[in-house]
């Protein structure tokens, strides 16, 4: 098989990967660099663009001219403007800037409320999507908005900088809850009624696009040949993931992407946009094959990590596998928290640590709170677990089905105590891996697209086949 470079870009960390679907070799591996400023937060995109570079130039470099292409995925959501040259009108935010606080209710009142936006997108009601932070925008930066000319999101960035070639592709552009998943266009009428400028939204590519070759700039930086194609894999991770679920064909595979965030649900061949989808919180995303990703986003990794990262602030040395053992000797501490309440989505500041809110929360559902890090885990895991049944049940009763097994892949599947846990609380056996189930997708969808797979099934088919998948029990 060929090889291709699958640049995965998460909320903590990103990849540079090169290979196929049986082989593959992280040759760079980064911290997704974010940062507050006067009291906003961003992504430094500059500097993942120049990590990028450096994982390219170190991929020629192994791997050379057997390298045919290039596909970047990124979490959702998130965006830049540029004016009319391509030069970004404002910094990059982060989702979790807390500007759109407050914006879903006003936003929906505008729009004719909540059914009008969910039955013409489909998603589900978080302050992050990128509709409430382009209302943002126009309520605090309207200069900026109006000098705007071109909408894109990270990774169509990311490919334009690379390229210099814009384009929006299509399952990132589902996750702006300003697109029509029924009519696979944006959603024209409510951009209308945003008093968003309709030519801010580009031409939207399927996954699996030949967007174009490298300029001959970067082609020339990173030892590329200008045979090299950059095509738009399913550039939402997660659509990348799900890509990689290791299910046979005919299925409805159940599937967990896990990582910072806990992403649960099923493919569908339509949107569901009846009213118990939307008070269930499901949202509808568009997957690698054109199909639907009806998932619900349950808080994953991210509240771990924000303990972890405030320990090690503190001067703790925290190693994984202490962790992980302090953990299963903590396990008869029966503390949890709900992972869905809105106090956790934000990260650490002095005075609202993560540690504190689980403390809070666990006074208020009269739980006694933690009194270690192990503690600490196993409020956050159970609460995991729960809300993954919850979740689960709710899915049954909406699409009318039962499931007995769940595919748990991405990097949080490497958390065995979660798998476990995952597979008693929700009774049904639980299928741990791939780890890199999301560089796995962006390599299938490329292969697809060069014409070395004839079908996204015979990807799954071939990391069924090749990838190692852990079994856990109820
Ligand atoms: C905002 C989140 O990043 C997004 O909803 C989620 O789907 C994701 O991209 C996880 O990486």
């Amino acid at each position: 098989m060929k090889k291709h470079i699958a640049i995965d870009l998460g909320a903590s960390n990103g990849r540079v990967l090169v290979g196929d679907l049986g082989e593959f070799e992280v040759v760079h591996r980064f911290v997704t660099q974010n940062d507050q400023i006067l009291g906003e937060f961003y992504w430094n995109i500059q500097s993942l663009f120049a990590e990028i570079k450096v994982g390219l130039k170190k991929a020629f470099t192994k791997y050379g001219s057997e390298i045919t292409s290039i596909g970047i995925d990124t979490w959702g959501v998130d965006y830049v403007l540029t004016d009319a040259k391509g030069s970004l009108v404002s910094l990059c935010y982060h989702y979790r800037d807390s500007r759109t606080d407050g914006l879903i209710e006003q936003v929906s009142k505008q729009l004719g409320g909540k059914m009008r936006i969910y039955e013409r997108t489909g998603i589900a009601f978080q302050p992050f999507n990128t509709l409430y932070q382009l209302a943002a925008m126009q309520r605090d930066r309207p200069e900026a908005l109006r000098a705007a000319r071109h909408y894109l999101s990270v990774p169509d960035l990311l490919a334009y900088w690379l390229t210099g070639i814009m384009k929006n592709e299509r399952t990132h552009a589902s996750t702006t809850q300003l697109y029509d998943p029924m009519n696979r266009t944006w959603a024209w009428d409510l951009i209308d009624d945003m008093g968003f400028d309709r030519s801010l939204f580009g031409d939207i590519v399927d996954s699996g696009t030949v967007l174009g070759s490298l300029t001959t700039d970067v082609a020339h930086e990173v030892g590329a040949s200008s045979e090299v194609s950059v095509i738009a894999s399913a550039a939402h991770d997660t659509a990348s993931a799900v890509a990689a679920v290791p299910a046979a064909a005919g299925q409805t595979p159940l599937y967990i992407s896990s990582g910072t965030w806990s992403l649960l649900g099923v493919e569908l061949p339509e949107p569901r946009t009846d009213q118990a989808s939307m008070e269930s919180g499901f949202t509808n995303e568009v997957a690698a094959s054109g199909g639907i990703r009806f998932l619900k986003n349950i808080m994953g990794m991210w509240i771990q990590q924000e303990c972890v990262r405030y320990w090690e602030g503190e001067g703790q040395e925290i190693h994984w596998k202490e962790l992980d053992e302090e953990t299963l000797q903590c396990a008869a501490y029966r503390g949890y928290i709900d992972p869905a309440d809105a106090r956790f989505l934000k990260p650490n500041t002095y005075d609202n640590l993560m540690t504190d809110r689980i403390d809070a929360w666990c006074r208020e559902h009269d739980l006694p709170k933690p009194s270690s890090n192990g503690e600490y885990m196993v409020a956050i895991y159970r609460g995991l677990a729960k809300a993954y049944a919850k979740a689960i049940s709710d899915l049954e009763s909406v699409i009318g089905k039962k499931f007995t097994a769940l595919h748990i892949i991405g990097g949080g599947c490497k958390n065995e105590i979660l798998d476990q846990w995952a597979a008693s609380e929700t009774g049904l056996t639980v299928y741990a891996g791939p780890v890199e189930a999301t560089a796995l997708g962006n390599l299938v969808v490329q292969a697809w697209a060069t014409g070395e797979l004839e079908s996204l099934q015979d990807g799954r088919d071939r990391i069924k086949r090749e990838q190692k998948v852990k079994i856990f029990r109820p």
